[in-house]
């Protein structure tokens, strides 16, 4: 495969021998997420909206799965389904064999928006869930200090959520979702709202917790390179209808590194993404440019 500036790329879907064992242990783990033809239509006064469009696919116990795919092409709807907070037209939605009929303690919720609660600190944010659940004050408490030692904050336990970074509020979120110890975590564009800089060290935080607690993670992104970076596979949704265009076993080794963005592997999985998802230059609207000047103004 040769890129634009002549470079040449491996195919995506060539693995080494590594990354091929790897994927072959994965499709044996058993299938935490099974999605099945599942449609969402929405009436509205202008018509149907096929929000989901017969959308097949399994996600298996550990595996790192991202979604992208155009603004419009049901990422959010298919989220909302998966928490609970949606329902399917047709279709089953399956986790661990058992439909999804409404939002549980098996599913942990992180999106861009800060959720934490501003009235309560850190410890006590990550404790929520836990004393929800009838734990007792000191248990969740030391399992609550477990989990913030994990996402590096220890330090910060007894600080409010207006005292941290954003980077820092996500931590507590990602901590929160895991202490109550779901299936899956289903991360909404997690780090949409945070700068180059401390996305990348959330990206690299994410992997190494990954690394150590036993979680499924279903994770949307518009971000190509973080999609790439983070996950096992990257699942390709196509608008009007959205429906699967493909799901793409990403061939870049673990453990993963920022030194990977410019891989052989990397960058042909991204030139992939990018066939898949922006059109070529030809099918692309021309877009007029409204004149703001005065005529006469020199601005040429
Ligand atoms: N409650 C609703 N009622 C009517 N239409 C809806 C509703 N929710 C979503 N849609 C429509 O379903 C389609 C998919 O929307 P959705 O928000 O899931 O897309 P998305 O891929 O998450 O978009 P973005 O990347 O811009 O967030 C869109 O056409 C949207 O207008």
């Amino acid at each position: 495969m040769n890129t634009s500036s002549g470079i040449h790329l491996p195919s995506y879907t060539e693995q080494s021998e590594l990354v091929k064992n790897r994927f072959d242990q994965l499709k044996q783990r058993p299938k935490v997420l099974e999605v099945k033809s599942a449609s969402r239509v929405f009436s509205t006064p202008k018509g149907d909206v096929h929000a989901l469009d017969n959308i097949s696919f399994n996600v298996h116990r550990r595996e790192f799965i991202s979604v992208i795919g155009q603004s419009g092409c049901g990422k959010s709807t298919l989220i909302r389904i998966l928490a609970g907070l949606e329902s399917v037209t047709s279709g089953q939605v399956l986790l661990d064999g058992k439909q999804i009929d409404g939002p549980g303690p098996d599913r942990g919720m992180v999106f861009q928006g800060y959720t934490l609660f501003p009235w309560l600190t850190v410890k006590k944010n990550v404790m929520f869930g836990m004393k929800m659940r009838g734990e007792s004050g000191t248990s969740a408490e030391s399992e609550a200090m477990q989990w913030l030692d994990i996402v590096g904050l220890t330090r910060f336990a007894n600080a409010y959520p207006h005292e941290l970074s954003g980077g820092m509020k996500q931590r507590v979120a990602i901590a929160r979702a895991l202490a109550n110890q779901p299936r899956i975590l289903l991360m909404d564009e997690p780090f949409g709202a945070l700068d180059a800089q401390t996305r990348a060290q959330m990206q690299a935080y994410l992997l190494e917790i990954w690394k150590n607690v036993d979680v499924t993670v279903l994770f949307i992104t518009h971000d190509l390179d973080e999609a790439i970076y983070l996950s096992d596979r990257v699942l390709v949704l196509g608008a009007n209808p959205s429906c699967v265009q493909e799901v793409i076993e990403v061939p870049v080794p673990h453990p993963r590194g920022p030194e990977q963005f410019i891989s052989p592997e990397f960058l042909s999985v991204k030139q992939r993404l990018e066939e898949l998802i922006y059109k070529p230059a030809s099918e692309q609207k021309r877009v007029v440019i409204p004149r703001m000047t005065a005529v006469g103004d020199d601005v040429y």
